[in-house]
Order: C-alpha cells, then structure tokens, then sequence
C-alpha cells in the first residue's frame, strides 16, 4: 500500500519531504495528502496525529512527523537517488548542517520582528562558508542532498521577503549562495512545490509585521 504524506501546500517544513518524495521518484509510492491548517479536520489530530502539524507520514502502519526526521525516513525506507553523502566527512559535515537548519530558521523568523538587515547576515554568512567547505559544485555537496532539501523552502521564503520588506538582497556579496539558489531553480522535483510569492508576502506581514505596526500606531 502506498505511504501518505499529509502536507499543506504553503509549509515549508512540509516542502522538505515533498521535494524529497519528487526527487526520489516516489510519487507512487507515496501520496500526498494536502490538509487545510485553518481548518484541519477532527479525524488528523484525534486518529493520526496527535502532534496536529503537518508534515506526517502514514508508512506501514506508522505515522512519522518532524520534517528532517522524514526527508531521513524517506530517504534510507524507500528506493531512488541516495540523498546524503557515503563520504565519512562529508556525512558529518551533512549532520552538522542539518541540525543547524533550526538555528537558521528562527534566527531569520526571530529577526522579522526586530532588524533584520543587522541580524540575519551570520547565518547566510555560515551557509556561504558551507558551500564553500567542500567547493564540488553548486550544492552543499555537489550532488543534491538532504542538506539542500532542508534550506531551500526556507531560503526561498526568507529572500522573497527580505527583499520584499526590508530591500535586502541575501545573494549580495555571496557568490557561492546565488549560484546555489539559481541551480537549485532548474531541479523539477523542487520547482513544483514552490511557494506563491504574493501569497507569502501577505501572509509574512500579517504574521510578522502586524505588531510591529500597531506599536507605530500606538508611539504616535
Ligand atoms: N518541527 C516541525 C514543524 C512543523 C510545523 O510547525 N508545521 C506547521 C505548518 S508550516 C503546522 O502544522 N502548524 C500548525 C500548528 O502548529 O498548530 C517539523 O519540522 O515538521
């Protein structure tokens, strides 16, 4: 029986396993199933999964969440392309990308509501000294990997609105990051799971920038 994957199509956690299920070939062996988040049915949190998030993953009588636990599950459980690098150091060095994809995240979420052209330049700074560690091409690890699948829902949201609100560009001065984001463009099994632009733009600001907003209606 195939697997089901339960996404909504604007998360990007969710993005991480759906590139990953494209990229493998899996589309058979795996379906999706989109869930409404503003109005999720009874049955996901009271049956499957109590978590009540997406992405989860109903596999042989299981059901799996936490997307980089997935992209893992997806990848060493089913058949198609490896996904992390076989090379000792190079595996590590993957780990180690990985977990710091949480640092990544909420440094970036954390910094929409402050400054962000002050505060989000270390963390593209570590993702350009990433691609450059290895230098084998123009992803973390020259062949596609989890570590791509892992960043880029999130580089593609974080550019369109940093550049969006704040008119900051996040290739500028990081040559090694720009090449990455255009090469990454031209992957089909990505390129289908990307996000509206307008929509996430309306959608950031309300979640984002509405305090920020009230507090200058307020200060006046
Ligand atoms: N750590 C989780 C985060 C998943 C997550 O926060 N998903 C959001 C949608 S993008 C969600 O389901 N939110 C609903 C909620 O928190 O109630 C993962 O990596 O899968």
């Amino acid at each position: 029986m195939a697997a089901a994957l339960y996404i909504a199509y604007s998360c990007p956690f969710a993005q991480r396993v759906w590139i990953t299920r494209n990229y493998k070939g899996l589309q058979e062996k795996i379906k999706l199933v989109p869930i409404n988040l503003q109005n999720r049915p009874a049955w996901y949190k009271e049956k499957l999964y109590p978590e009540n998030k997406v992405p989860s993953m109903e596999h042989n009588g299981k059901v799996i969440g936490e997307s980089l636990d997935l992209i893992k599950h997806v990848d060493s459980n089913f058949e198609g392309p490896s996904l992390l690098p076989n090379d000792p150091a190079k595996r590590e060095f993957a780990e180690d990308l990985i977990a710091y994809a949480g640092t990544f995240t909420k440094t970036v979420y954390t910094s929409f509501k402050g400054d962000p052209v002050k505060e989000v330049g270390p963390v593209f700074d570590h993702l350009e000294q990433a691609l450059h560690k290895f230098d084998d091409g123009p992803f973390f690890f020259g062949q596609f990997s989890l570590v791509d699948i892992a960043y880029v829902p999130f580089v593609e949201r974080f550019q369109i609105f940093l550049s969006e609100v704040w008119k900051y560009d996040i290739t500028a001065g990081r040559p090694k990051l720009a090449k990455w984001i255009e090469e990454i463009n031209k992957i089909d099994a990505y390129k289908q799971t990307k996000t509206n632009p307008e929509e996430l733009v309306e959608h950031y600001k309300a979640r984002f920038l509405k305090n920020n907003l009230a507090n200058v209606k307020v200060s006046k």
